[in-house]
């Protein structure tokens, strides 16, 4: 099966169960929101897809892979179908922004400095930086925006099939937001890249999301195309929705 499927998937740190029993299909060349509260999981659902984390039980498969079961190889493989942009921390603070999104191709294929110039050039482009003016800035000379720009060159470089992006207008103000948002629909577009976005950014949801999950208290508690979403009638997402605490506080209370 060419596609992210997640079965059953349970997480527990200590004694904290984080994820109790997540399933979703994500569809293929679509763009797919994983929407929840802060501290809900969401981060801790795209390190299972990568292979950073192993489920407590249950699986994540890529292309019809347990990611958990796999050997280094083949998460290897994994690792260059599946892109990713961490909320912070995705560069490299000593490395320019060139050395930056070089880095995958000079680890991972045999291409010439003349062809990694070339393909740095044109993903920053690709990701609206203007490369001759930030290739060979440092990542704390540059925006916020523009530094998760950089860290999204950096995870598309290698063109991969799948690209997983944590919170990527968390701290960002509207107008940035709004660039980044089309970046994402851009290249899910352009490269048919499957595209999966945790966020809890309403706003910038329902400008590109094909598909949205809410992710509540260890399970996915709604998900659907986004129309089927805003028109959902579970109290749980109106609340989160409408922005409403204490509707919403009352209904976790009661779970
Ligand atoms: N490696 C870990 N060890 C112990 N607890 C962890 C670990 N990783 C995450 N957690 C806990 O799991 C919970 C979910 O974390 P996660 O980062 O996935 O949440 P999130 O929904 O992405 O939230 P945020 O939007 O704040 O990033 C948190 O309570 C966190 O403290």
């Amino acid at each position: 099966m060419e596609m992210i499927q997640i079965r059953h998937l349970r997480k527990v740190f200590g004694k904290k169960e984080v994820l109790k029993d997540i399933n979703l299909d994500i569809v293929d060349k679509k763009i797919t929101y994983i929407l929840g509260m802060s501290g809900q999981g969401k981060s801790t659902i795209i390190k299972h897809i990568v292979g950073l984390l192993k489920p407590t039980s249950g699986n994540v498969l890529v292309d019809g892979v347990d990611v958990a079961k796999a050997d280094i190889k083949t998460l290897y493989e994994i690792r260059k179908k599946v892109g990713f942009t961490f909320q912070e921390g995705a560069l490299f603070d000593s490395m320019t922004i060139f050395d930056n999104v070089a880095f995958p191709l000079v680890e991972h294929t045999n291409l010439s400095k003349k062809e990694i110039e070339k393909k740095v050039f044109e993903t920053l482009e690709m990701v609206g930086l203007e490369a001759k003016r930030v290739a060979y800035l440092y990542p704390h000379e540059l925006s916020g925006g523009m530094r998760k720009r950089a860290a999204t060159a950096r995870s598309i470089i290698m063109t991969p099939k799948y690209i997983l992006y944590d919170e990527p207008t968390s701290g960002l103000d509207p107008i940035i937001s709004d660039k980044i948002t089309r970046m994402i629909m851009q290249l899910n577009k352009n490269y048919n890249m499957t595209s999966v976005v945790i966020s809890h950014d309403l706003k910038e949801t329902f400008k590109s999301a094909d598909f949205v999950a809410l992710l509540f208290n260890g399970k996915i508690i709604e998900y659907g195309d986004v129309e089927s979403f805003k028109n959902s009638q579970n109290p749980i997402v109106r609340a989160f929705i409408e922005g409403n605490a204490e509707k919403y506080e009352k209904l976790a209370d009661g779970i």
